[in-house]
């Protein structure tokens, strides 16, 4: 992974131009936050390397091999959470019962579909009645249905948005490329292929809490790789046409995806992880970055407004007060200002300001702070956008599974999110 980016200036020019990739190689270690925002909003393409590929390889036997020494692995063949003093031979049912028992949450129907028949014909929100409907009794039925749900639409309000669904697809692969989660081929390049053919699974914005890993939320994208019936997937053109939800099975047939088959480890190494809250937070860091690039701008642009002065920002005042963040803002803000013919000296005889209002004058103090931390947020990220968040986690060199808790949240590695873990 390369080295963090500590000036918040460094890191908005670092962010690589991300419309000029046309794909993306998937490592396990060098995921950006530029980079999710390619693959999840601008539908970069993705590939696994050569050499991830082999590290998933690598790994594929090893619990198998236990397996067949009559090893327990948790997961594997015990139980899950407080169950894991319970034993099972029945390795592939495991997997099987754990994504089942994890696809939870609540995701609505298309308002069309929710409007109940009247005089036998299904509602339409074409504002057209059939003859014979009592328009106004159907007027109110849709009224009483669109304000029972949480928003005017029940579809998106009910579902996390497609970029997020992406953004946890790509991670996940990430995680999986790094190549100790011990499961086949065939479960990440089902991945690579849902992102690639652009089939998004739908997933319930409310369900699950983080703080046992992204569990229910990465089950209903493991319900899709299998492509059961009682999960859905957006599919469909992007552009002229509203995409539709498609269910998983059918969704995967008219992409020409074969759907997954879980092995033992498999299902728990798709679902125990934080891929989800990270493709959030990475989201809103680039937006939050962008912002505070923008916050100095204005800031230059209102001092010029207010026949403000732009000697707070001159570099001896950073000098002997040298936090990284006041003195990158100063020095941002003062050539935003450069060449101005709008900028007050205050320094005359006359009986105007002799400083400018703590607004104008301190706001480098002010801005300072938040470009710290949010470099140290995307540092943060960006060592979880490239890390294996599994359990357990095989070594493949030595052949040992190790029990832990990596799929834990609550590491807490967004600053962005103070009180995490993060609630979805
Ligand atoms: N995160 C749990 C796994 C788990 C899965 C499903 C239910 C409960 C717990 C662990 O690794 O210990």
């Amino acid at each position: 992974m390369s080295s963090p980016v500590w000036s918040f200036t460094d890191l908005v020019l670092s962010q690589k131009p991300r419309l000029s990739k046309t794909s993306l190689p998937i490592d396990g270690q060098s995921l950006t936050v530029s980079d999710v925002i390619a693959v999840s909003r601008d539908l970069v393409h993705v590939g696994l390397t050569a050499k991830s590929i082999d590290s998933i390889k690598a790994c594929t036997t090893i619990i198998p091999e236990k397996i067949a020494m009559g090893h327990a692995i948790y997961g594997v063949n015990t139980g899950f959470g407080g169950s894991a003093d319970t034993r099972s031979d029945d390795v592939e049912r495991v997997q099987q019962s754990l994504i089942s028992h994890l696809t939870c949450g609540i995701i609505a129907d298309d308002i069309q579909q929710l409007v109940p028949k009247i005089n036998g014909h299904a509602g339409q929100s074409n504002g057209r009645d059939s003859p014979g409907d009592c328009f106004s009794e159907r007027q109110e039925q849709r009224a009483v249905m669109r304000s029972s749900l949480p928003l005017n639409d029940p579809l998106s309000s009910t579902c996390m948005a497609e970029s997020w669904s992406r953004a946890s697809m790509l991670i996940r692969l990430n995680s999986l490329a790094g190549g100790a989660s011990g499961i086949r081929l065939d479960i990440a390049a089902s991945l690579v292929d849902l992102l690639n053919k652009d089939v998004v699974p739908r997933i319930p914005v409310r369900g699950s809490i983080s703080a046992s890993g992204d569990l229910s939320a990465l089950a209903w994208i493991g319900a899709v790789m299998q492509g059961k019936p009682s999960a859905t997937a957006y599919t469909g053109p992007r552009l002229g046409t509203t995409r539709k939800a498609t269910r998983a099975d059918v969704a995967l047939a008219e992409a020409d995806i074969t759907p997954i088959s879980l092995h033992a480890k498999e299902g728990l190494a798709i679902v125990n992880g934080t891929a989800v809250s990270a493709g959030v937070a990475a989201l809103a860091a680039y937006e939050a970055v962008n912002l505070a690039t923008l916050a100095q701008v204005l800031t230059a642009m209102s001092v010029e407004a207010l026949r403000g002065s732009d000697e707070s920002f001159e570099p001896f005042i950073g000098r002997v007060r040298p936090h990284s963040g006041q003195v990158d803002s100063a020095r941002n803000i003062k050539a935003f200002l450069n060449g101005s013919r709008l900028l007050n000296r205050h320094d005359g005889g006359d009986v105007t300001l002799r400083q400018d209002r703590y607004s104008l004058r301190t706001s480098s103090q002010w801005i300072g702070p938040v470009l710290e931390d949010f470099c140290l947020a995307y540092h943060q990220l960006t060592v979880e956008l490239n890390s294996v968040t599994d359990n357990p986690v095989i070594d493949p060199e030595t052949s040992r599974v190790f029990h832990g808790g990596n799929f834990q949240v609550s590491t807490r590695p967004y600053p962005l999110f103070p009180g995490a873990p993060l609630e979805i």
